[in-house]
């Protein structure tokens, strides 16, 4: 298995050109948040926005309006439980990040088939939380989009059938297949599967055990995938750099809250960066 290194995620991290514009960094759309979870569409937004993504657009139940554009007031807003707004809104981005808060009612329902159905091949779709759960349970069509599932240690179970101790790297690897997907399979030391490659990452701690965690990365991912140079980059720079600034926030904190390590995402983008002293003027 390759280890996601600092040395490694300096090598993908991408240099803003100086003739570029909000759409040289891509759109994302977070889907999401139902009427008890939009925190977690929120968290998942805030990360697209603070990770760098130029255009950012929430999918969230209406419920959530205020509370988005108080706290980030950058993010566009798009009723999910409009079927033909959300179609519109996922036909010209060029990735989606389904699932945090979703949850797995009818209009949940809804949401994730339209999706399903309204992707196409030059897209990624990032399927996470309660997404995963519908996507096992529900009829859906495969995706035309690039899939990327996001899967903690109980949502794996629920993909796969395999309980823990049966979940060696060559049988995860033949589900990814099986799945189609490039799987980000999140527990201590986060193992991603993409293509023929394993790796596993080497940062990360206890301190990052809370709510939202996870909601926190996936927007994360859904922020640096259109900025890098190959999906399978952004996506391994995402995870590595959600638990580095979780490693250094814990030598003073005893939980990382998702909300502190968001705000920290554009430092240790900088830090990582080859033109980390440059000035623009
Ligand atoms: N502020 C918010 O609105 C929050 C919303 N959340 C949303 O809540 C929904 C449900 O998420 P859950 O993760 O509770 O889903 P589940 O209830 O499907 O998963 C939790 C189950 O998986 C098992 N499990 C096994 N290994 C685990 C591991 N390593 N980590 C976590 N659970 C493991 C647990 O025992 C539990 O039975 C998601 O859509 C998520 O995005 C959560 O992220 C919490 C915060
Ligand atoms: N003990 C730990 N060590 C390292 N990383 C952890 C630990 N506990 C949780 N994490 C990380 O926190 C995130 C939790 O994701 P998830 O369970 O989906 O959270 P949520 O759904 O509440 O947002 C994952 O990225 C996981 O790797
Ligand atoms: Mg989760």
């Amino acid at each position: 298995m390759d280890r996601i290194t600092k040395e490694k995620v300096r090598t993908f991290m991408p240099t803003r050109n100086p003739n570029s514009y909000k759409g040289s960094y891509g759109s994302v759309l977070l889907v999401g948040g139902n009427e008890n979870m939009g925190g977690a569409i929120i968290l998942a937004a805030s990360a697209a926005v603070y990770s760098g993504a130029g255009l950012v657009t929430v999918a969230t139940h209406p419920s959530n309006k205020s509370a988005l554009h108080a706290r980030l007031p950058e993010a566009m807003f798009v009723d999910m439980t409009d079927t033909n707004a959300l179609k519109q809104h996922v036909e010209p981005v060029d990735i989606i990040v389904l699932g945090p808060g979703l949850g797995r009612g009818e209009i949940s329902k809804n949401v994730l088939q339209t999706v399903y159905q309204s992707v196409s091949s030059h897209q990624t779709l990032l399927v996470d939380g309660d997404g995963i759960y519908l996507h096992v349970n529900e009829e859906v069509p495969e995706p035309s989009a690039t899939l990327i599932l996001t899967p903690h240690l109980g949502e794996w179970r629920t993909l796969t059938g395999l309980s823990p101790d049966d979940q060696y790297d060559n049988v995860n690897m033949d589900h990814a297949k099986k799945l189609n997907a490039i799987v980000v399979l999140k527990k201590s030391r986060t193992e991603i599967y993409c293509d023929e490659e394993t790796w596993e990452n080497t940062t990360g701690n206890p301190s990052m055990s809370t709510g939202g965690m996870g909601d926190a990365l996936a927007g994360m991912i859904g922020g640096f995938v259109p900025q890098f140079d190959t999906i399978k980059e952004g996506v391994l720079s995402a995870v590595y750099l959600h638990s580095y600034i979780a490693d250094d926030l814990s030598l003073t904190q005893y939980v990382t809250l998702p909300t502190k390590i968001i705000e920290q995402i554009p430092t240790v983008m900088k830090e990582f960066t080859k033109d980390q002293n440059r000035r623009w003027i």
